[in-house]
This record gives structure tokens, sequence and C-alpha cells, in this order.
């Protein structure tokens, strides 16, 4: 069974380098053009999807678009759920990376960026930042809208999502792809691998290019590559 994971494109806030989460920023035009590539270049290598799933945030849910379109997939379901979205990046969200670091230093900031859990400064739900004033996020019970997530409590969402809604349907024999966000999917990645706490803090995934899973009945992972246009 393959399994297909891909962060989104290149997003306005990737480009200028802010602390993005749950902001839902656009593609750049650069971003759009790597979804493109990222749809040829499976549609290249002959996949076909049966089932997509992405997030409540635009980046990725056009990125999505993007493959499908290439792959000429638009047709298939596709689920979306805020599960799926970027960690929240509570009150560091509209900061910018390089400035944050020069105020609280390199190590705070990668702390921050990149440790299992440790979560950032959290919204005040006065803030106009907190999900709890989107129409998108009216669903959700209070006690799960996120005022700052660590990537542990990321987890805590994306691995039930992907237990109960997508895992019986990957088990099922279908073919499933994942436009997510770095974070929902370094969470996903840690847990099909079984990355420990520690090491997941080195892994980072491109934006816009597909990884692969080949895996076994237990899906469990038996091979992963990253799938670039040229090879
Ligand atoms: O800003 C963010 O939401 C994420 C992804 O772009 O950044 P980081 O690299 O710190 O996980």
């Amino acid at each position: 069974m393959k399994l297909v994971l891909i962060r989104h494109g290149q997003s306005e806030w990737n480009l200028s380098n802010l602390f993005t989460g749950w902001t839902d920023v656009d593609l750049t035009d650069h971003g759009a053009a790597d979804a493109r590539h990222a749809g040829q270049a499976l549609q290249q290598h002959g996949f076909q999807f049966d089932v997509a799933y992405t997030s409540y945030l635009k980046r990725a849910i056009k990125t999505l678009n993007y493959v499908l379109e290439e792959t000429d997939n638009l047709w298939i379901p596709v689920l979306k759920s805020w599960k799926l979205n970027e960690r929240h990046y509570g009150a560091l969200q509209g900061l910018n990376k390089q400035e944050t670091a020069e105020k609280y230093g390199d190590e705070q900031v990668h702390i921050w960026r990149r440790s299992f859990d440790t979560a950032p400064p959290l919204l005040e739900k006065e803030d106009e930042r907190y999900p709890g004033h989107e129409a998108k996020y009216n669903e959700l019970q209070e006690k799960d809208i996120p005022l700052g997530e660590s990537l542990q409590t990321t987890i805590e969402r994306v691995i039930p999502y992907w237990e109960e809604e997508i895992k019986p349907v990957v088990k099922a024999g279908k073919s499933v792809i994942i436009a997510a966000h770095g974070n929902s999917l370094r969470g996903l990645m840690k847990y099909l691998e079984n990355i420990s706490d520690e090491d997941i803090s080195d892994v980072s995934i491109p934006t816009g290019v597909p990884l692969v899973y080949e895996l076994d009945d237990d899906l469990v992972p038996a091979k992963k590559y990253f799938l670039d246009q040229e090879e």
C-alpha cells in the first residue's frame, strides 16, 4: 500500500519568514508552481488517488487541488478537517522568525520551533488571532480551540484523526493523499515511523514535494522516498 503526504507549496508567510500556524495565508505564485510540479511528478510516476484529506487552511487545500488537477483526480472525495491544520503558533503567529530570534535568542526560537513538548507563548481569548472568532471553527468545542500548541498537543489531534478516519481507508486498499502542513505531517511521520521525541526535532519537511510511504499490511513503513519531478 502506498500513502502520499505533501506539505503545501511556499506560502506568503513562508516567503516573508513569519510564524504562521493557523493564519490562513495563501500560496505564492512559486508555491502554486511547486504544487503543480508535485502533481506532475505524481502523474509521471503513475500515481492515482481514491480519497484525499486536507486541513481547513487554503495553502494546503489549494496545493491538493493543483495535485488533483495534474493527476486528473479532481473528481475524488476530499475530506477536510481542522485536525490536519498546522500547529497553532499561539502569540508568535504573525511575528518575524528572524526578529524573534534576535529578541529572544536562537536557542529559545529553536525550542519553540522544533522541541517536542514546549508550547509557544499562548494567546488570550480576546486576541483577534483566537480561532474561536472564525466561522470555520464554529463546530469546535471551546476546549478544543487552541491558544497555542506544542508538537505533542498537535499530535493529540492529528493521530486520532489518522486512526479513526484515514487509517481504515488506507487499510481497505484505497490510494490516499494527505495535503497538510510542516508540523501536522511531522506528527504523523513521528507516529508512522516511531521516531523518538528527541529525534523528531531534526526532522523537517520541504514544501511542495510529495513524500511516498510504502506500507506493509500493518501499515508499518517498508520504504519512504521524496518524489522529484526530475527522477
Ligand atoms: O510558521 C509555521 O507555522 C511553521 C511552518 O511554516 O513554521 P516552523 O518551521 O517554525 O515549524
